[in-house]
């Protein structure tokens, strides 16, 4: 087949799971990945023959609506390659929003920890963007930590991983004082599961993604109040949140001891991220 047909195949395969639009970009960047040529070589060269080994077997998953990170088994974060797989969070661009400004914002940390590392994007770009610091990083999920700590081995990033509960017990797993916390927690209410894209739904994993409705906000309220007994003084939370919790979470922080607030919007204008100092 031409470079162009295997394209034009797969996003045709792949239309009505996506519209149109993004079938074809997720087909060039398949057949792309599995070819090794890049999207531009593909393109501008669309008549010359392609085989490509295993590209049935990427399209029945893809068909199936699996994500295309996870089939071709990584993304890009902030720069870098990460290996992803079913049972981890694929990292977000807002995510690289939230890494950016504690790269600006915590110039002098000593020691940085990150709950719920999930892929280790935000631990591991954290340790390669502040040589200085120390930075540690937890999850619960066994997956995520395997994959954590690949990502930590394969990028040269100094990451002390461990395996911890957000909700219970954090200040023991980390006897250790922090300049600042940070994280990306689970924050989509269980109640939109059923509007999410069935990519994300049924392939991402659900103890990365949801929370209950009546306690959307536990993972924030569990890291400040443990935050009061492991942060130096003046010490900071930063998080990524759900744009539709920015007022409850702000109120909390205020109730645990916290000041000097802020909230960010993403580049889609949405609040997306709060910064905080324990009082
Ligand atoms: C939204 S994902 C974020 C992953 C990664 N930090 C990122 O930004 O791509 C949330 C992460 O929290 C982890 N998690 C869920 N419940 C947890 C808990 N009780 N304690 C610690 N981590 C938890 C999940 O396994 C997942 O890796």
């Amino acid at each position: 087949m031409t470079r162009r047909g295997s394209i034009d195949a797969l996003a045709a395969r792949l239309t009505g799971l996506y519209d149109a639009r993004e079938a074809r970009s997720i087909a060039l960047a398949a057949v792309a990945e599995l070819s090794g040529l890049s999207p531009s070589a593909l393109l501008t060269d669309p008549e010359a023959e392609l085989a490509v080994e295993g590209l049935e077997e990427a399209a029945a998953r893809l068909a199936a609506g699996e994500p295309l990170q996870y089939v071709v088994g990584h993304t890009e974060f902030y720069g870098r390659r990460f290996a992803v797989r079913e049972g981890v969070l694929i990292p977000r661009p807002e995510t690289e929003e939230l890494v950016d400004a504690i790269l600006h914002g915590e110039r002098e940390a000593r020691r940085l920890l990150d709950v719920g590392t999930g892929s280790g994007c935000i631990a591991a770009s954290l340790a390669l963007g502040m040589p200085g610091t120390e930075v540690f990083a937890a999850d619960i999920s066994d997956d995520a930590l395997t994959v954590a700590a690949e990502n930590f081995q394969q990028l040269g990033a100094a990451v002390t991983l461990r395996k911890a509960d957000a909700l219970n017990g954090l200040e023991e797993a980390f006897p250790e004082r922090f300049d600042a916390i940070v994280s990306n927690p689970p924050y989509v209410p269980e109640s939109d599961r059923a509007a999410m894209h069935p990519n994300v739904r049924d392939h991402e994993p659900g103890l990365a993604l949801f929370v209950p409705d009546d306690d959307a906000i536990r993972f924030y309220r569990a890291i400040a109040r443990a935050g009061r007994q492991m942060l130096t003084p003046g010490g900071r939370l930063w998080f990524e949140i759900y744009e539709r919790a920015a007022a409850e979470i702000v109120r909390m922080l205020g109730a645990e001891g916290y000041t000097d607030t802020e909230v960010r919007e993403d580049l889609f204008g949405k609040p997306r991220m709060v910064c905080t100092r324990l009082k």
